[in-house]
């Protein structure tokens, strides 16, 4: 049996910083990184911080998963060493890590539109991670993984917040993006997960029951740092940063900032293409070319991903849009029970952010990206204008992958547009629940009875007569009289039983609260294995309608804040 790291020293023999080797940190800066203060950045890459522990830290949980595929022992989890460094205490690390964390800087645009008002600077340079902390980065079974605290305290960019994350944040957070993982989706990662016994902070949240819009109270909650863990924690919205700053030429080095970026980028996120050529020599207008349709993949890739399995970011941002193209910022997300095309959990988000729209704020999102690698090709007109095609490019590629999502979502060989417009109209009208919608079909039933679970209203004679029509013209199709036990097979692997479902969530982070953990345990369990068939036990609980009580309230079906 394969060695498995069960203490902290043995860790450290992975720590590989290659962030902190190849890319400018803020001259400004202190080396001690006692940098708490909101203030403004305007060059380099990170800042040294020193994250602020947790006083009285207390284990919740880890990522089993995570820690097999890192080649941690779950012993490590309980380390007292370790709890230290993951609950925000850097200072007693053992030989070949750093006693230091880093933050970094990003733009914000907010569908397209660049955005300085959220900088309590009006300039941009005091915008970044306000309480993302990264601690470290390693090598793992021939992986790269950057590991960063959330709500580990202020830095330079916390604008004004304590930097700090509740439990209930925590726990979704913690939960979602293994969750996510597990459903086959490109996503950040959870390593761990801890509470502060002795600190608690205010939010803005509901009363108990409540059917207000907007949080009506300050609810104080414990505070807890999740340790989330990717290839890197680049944004769109780092680019943007640096493409603003070139194009203001905002100080000398600003374009070979932008050019290190993006360099930086490839090197931790675009392996195909760094291997291409080493980088340096220096970026080509190929590699950038090449960049942009990868990345172009692999976002329509993940949004089509996220509208199969019901999910809705929330807060689509070029902040919140990783340019590894993966899932990043699970704070005003939620997963879509009843269907309704523009599903959006978070009061802030608005329909452009809703379930159905995501395709067109990804566009948004990927045209910030390429807008942001122009500068670099400002002496290239031809290489510029093949970089503006694969931006216009961007709604074909969308299309296609989305209409591959829906003909495997529905087990065809072929899409086919009338069918699929049939259904949601019939989904809208009827209303059902999204998942357990798809994973019923998966049985391949004959009779609409079968689908009536899946239902949050008894259907009209007229509604069961439509339906009656579609599931004739489906079966047919799908051939289902002779394929029915292969085809069933098929669907569910695309069609989740257990997926999130936010009033099964909030016991487990209330329980959590008062010191249980059990239900975040169970949670793990059921939301790791969506695909397969659980307990009966486990169905009878999780494989349900939202109770009619959960519609309509706050902090169950919409919140406001998500920090
Ligand atoms: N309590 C806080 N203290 C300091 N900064 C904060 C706090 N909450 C949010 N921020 C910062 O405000 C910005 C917008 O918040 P948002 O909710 O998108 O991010 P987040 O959930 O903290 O972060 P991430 O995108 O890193 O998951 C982010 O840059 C974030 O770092
Ligand atoms: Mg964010």
């Amino acid at each position: 049996m394969k060695h498995k790291i069960s203490k902290l020293p043995e860790l450290a023999k992975l720590a590989n910083y290659s962030l902190l080797d190849n890319l400018t940190a803020d001259p400004d800066a202190t080396e001690t990184g006692h940098d708490h203060q909101p203030r403004e950045v305007f060059s380099g890459h990170y800042v040294p911080v020193l994250p602020t522990p947790l006083p009285e830290p207390e284990y919740i949980s880890h990522s089993k998963v995570l820690f097999e595929e890192l080649g941690f022992d779950d012993k490590l989890a309980l380390d007292p060493d370790f709890i230290q460094l993951f609950s925000g205490d850097v200072t007693n690390l053992p030989a070949g890590m750093r006693k230091i964390g880093w933050a970094t800087g990003y733009a914000l645009s907010i569908y397209g539109t660049e955005y300085i008002q959220q900088c309590p600077f009006r300039t941009g340079n005091g915008y970044g991670d306000g309480r993302a902390i990264s601690v470290l980065e390693l090598v793992a079974n021939n992986k790269r993984w950057e590991m960063q605290l959330k709500g580990a305290g202020c830095t330079p960019y916390c604008r004004g917040g304590d930097g700090r994350a509740v439990l209930r944040s925590s726990v979704r957070e913690f939960l979602a993006q293994e969750h996510m993982y597990a459903l086959g989706i490109n996503t950040s990662r959870s390593l761990s997960l801890f509470v502060s016994k002795t600190e608690c902070i205010d939010r803005p949240w509901y009363f108990e029951d409540s059917r207000s819009h907007d949080p009506e109270t300050m609810v104080s909650n414990p505070v807890a740092i999740s340790t989330r863990v990717a290839p890197s924690f680049l944004r769109v919205g780092q680019l943007e940063l640096f493409a603003r700053r070139a194009r203001t030429m905002e100080h000398e080095n600003a374009l070979n900032e932008l050019e290190q970026i993006v360099e930086h980028l490839i090197t931790r996120e675009y392996q195909d293409i760094a291997a291409q050529s080493p980088i340096p020599p220096r970026l080509t207008p190929d590699k950038i070319l090449l960049l942009a349709t990868e990345f172009r993949e692999r976002l329509t890739s993940l949004v089509a991903n996220w509208l199969r399995v019901g999910f809705c970011q929330g807060n689509f941002n070029s902040d919140n849009c990783a340019a590894g193209g993966y899932t990043l910022d699970y704070g005003p997300f939620g997963f879509c029970e009843l269907f309704e095309p523009t599903y959006q959990p978070w009061t802030g988000g608005g329909r452009h952010f809703s379930f159905l729209n995501q395709p067109f704020a990804a566009e948004t999102n990927f045209k910030m990206f390429c807008r942001s690698l122009e500068p670099l090709l400002q002496t290239q007109p031809e290489a510029s204008e093949k970089l503006a095609d694969i931006g216009d490019g961007f709604k074909a590629v969308m299309q296609q992958k989305l209409e591959k999502m829906w003909t495997e979502k529905l087990g065809l060989t072929a899409y086919n547009s009338d069918l699929l417009i049939n259904l949601l109209q019939l989904m809208v009208n009827t209303k059902v629940d999204f998942n357990m919608f798809f994973r019923k079909l998966s049985h391949v039933p004959q009779h609409v009875s079968a689908l009536e679970k899946s239902f949050y209203m008894p259907a009209s004679e007229e509604l069961q007569q439509q339906w009656t029509e579609w599931l004739q013209t489906w079966r047919a199709l799908v051939n289902a009289q002779d394929n029915a036990e292969k085809l069933s097979e098929q669907m569910k692997q695309v069609n989740p039983k257990y997926t999130w479902r936010e009033w099964l969530v909030v016991p487990a982070y209330q329980a959590a609260a008062k010191g249980n953990y059990q239900l975040i345990n169970e949670l793990q369990q059921v939301l790791n294995n969506p695909y397969d068939e659980q307990s009966k036990e486990i169905e009878d609980k999780y494989y349900q309608l939202r109770p009619e009580t959960f519609f309509g309230m706050g902090g169950v079906s919409h919140y406001s804040c998500s920090s």
